[in-house]
């Protein structure tokens, strides 16, 4: 193989300080990928009107999880850690990690990614399940920047779409959560709560995005593994968290969903984050802080959660492997190279 590899991460960033809060929100919230509006002239005007008005409110999040996102941090590390995975097996690649809406910006990692020479390029969203306003926003994105630069039209790029499907990383969620259901007293009867970040009901219906399907095709994935390999027969339920705005979003809503069960008599739940694979706001904040409490006052007082994976060995090889399988060098391979 010729030239050098190169492995670019994708995520949307968080802001480090309470300062960077706005402006953060501002580039989310111009983004025509996570607000759609008929005029595009009004994009920015908009964005800084809502990005103002939601600032108090996720700035008081921030400040409850430390006054910053750990995003960043936790995708440095997942990226170190793909990359000593790839170097072991003789694939000399640089990971890199490019953000959607905070720094490192996207458009800074392309100007490195320049710079060192790469000729190959595998992009890879740390998003298990593809939705046009996450994984499609960054490809959007970068496909526009391809489009009008000769110089990145020499680099190969390969872009991998999705891959919840992958058995490493079904193996390590498993991981995880038999780990967590071990720690109540009776861990056939907790119930195991699926919480995804939602979106408007319109992507779905409207717009195509397969982000819903590709939710519950995880969910049933990680379930048939659990009973299979764990021999757990839990009940299961998937919901959907951190709605914004006076849009209908994918249902049934995590507040609602936790409630009704509680009605229903149950008293153990275990929450798993499905959607993201870092702790983040709506882990550290939402679910172990707003959940938990709407939890306790509903009458559920054994209420976990299980870890995001971060750097979980079995996921960090299973991403180093689809790395190599996308750039047509399996394991097998690259240690014969
Ligand atoms: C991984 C799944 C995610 C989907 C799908 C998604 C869609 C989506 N998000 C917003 C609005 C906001 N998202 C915010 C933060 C945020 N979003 C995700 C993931 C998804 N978003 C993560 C991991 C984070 C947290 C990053 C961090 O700092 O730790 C925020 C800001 C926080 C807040 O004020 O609540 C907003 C706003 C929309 C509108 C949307 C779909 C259209
Ligand atoms: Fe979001
Ligand atoms: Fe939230």
């Amino acid at each position: 193989m010729s030239g050098r590899v190169g492995v670019m991460l994708l995520n949307l960033g968080g802001p480090e300080k309470l300062e960077d809060v706005y402006l953060f929100l501002y580039n989310l919230f111009a983004d025509p990928e996570i607000i759609r509006l008929p005029f595009p002239f009004l994009q920015k005007p908009i964005a800084s009107l809502i990005a103002a008005s939601r600032a108090p409110i996720s700035q008081e999040n921030y400040r409850m999880i430390g006054g910053g996102s750990p995003l960043l941090q936790i995708t440095k590390e997942q990226g170190e850690n793909i990359e000593n995975v790839l170097q072991r097996h003789g694939v000399d690649a640089k990971v890199y990690v490019a953000m959607r809406y905070w720094h490192p910006y996207t458009e800074e990692t392309i100007a490195q990614i320049k710079q060192d020479g790469i000729t190959r390029l595998v992009v890879l969203p740390l998003y298990p399940q593809y939705s046009i306003s996450t994984s499609g926003s960054s490809i959007k994105q970068l496909d526009a920047l391809w489009e009008n630069d000769p110089e990145l039209q020499a680099i190969e790029k390969i872009t991998i779409k999705s891959w919840y499907e992958r058995t490493g990383y079904i193996r390590a969620m498993n991981q995880l959560i038999d780990a967590k259901l071990q720690d109540f007293a009776d861990p056939e009867n907790v119930h195991i709560f699926f919480s995804a970040h939602g979106v408007p009901v319109k992507y779905v219906t409207k717009y195509g995005d397969p982000y819903q399907s590709e939710m519950e095709n995880c969910v049933d994935g990680i379930m048939k593994a659990l009973r299979r390999d764990y021999q757990r027969y839990n009940a299961h339920t998937l919901a959907y968290q951190s709605r914004v705005g006076p849009v209908e979003w994918l249902q049934p809503y995590t507040e609602e969903a936790i409630k009704n069960l509680a009605k229903r008599g149950v008293n153990d739940l275990l929450v798993v984050p499905i959607s993201f694979v870092s702790e983040h706001i709506e882990t550290l904040q939402e679910i172990d802080i707003e959940y938990r409490e709407v939890a306790e006052e509903a009458g559920i007082h054994n209420f976990d959660r299980v870890p995001a994976l971060n750097s979980h060995p079995i996921f960090i090889n299973d991403l180093a492997e689809l790395v190599m399988e996308s750039l047509g060098t399996t394991k097998a391979a690259a240690i014969a190279a």
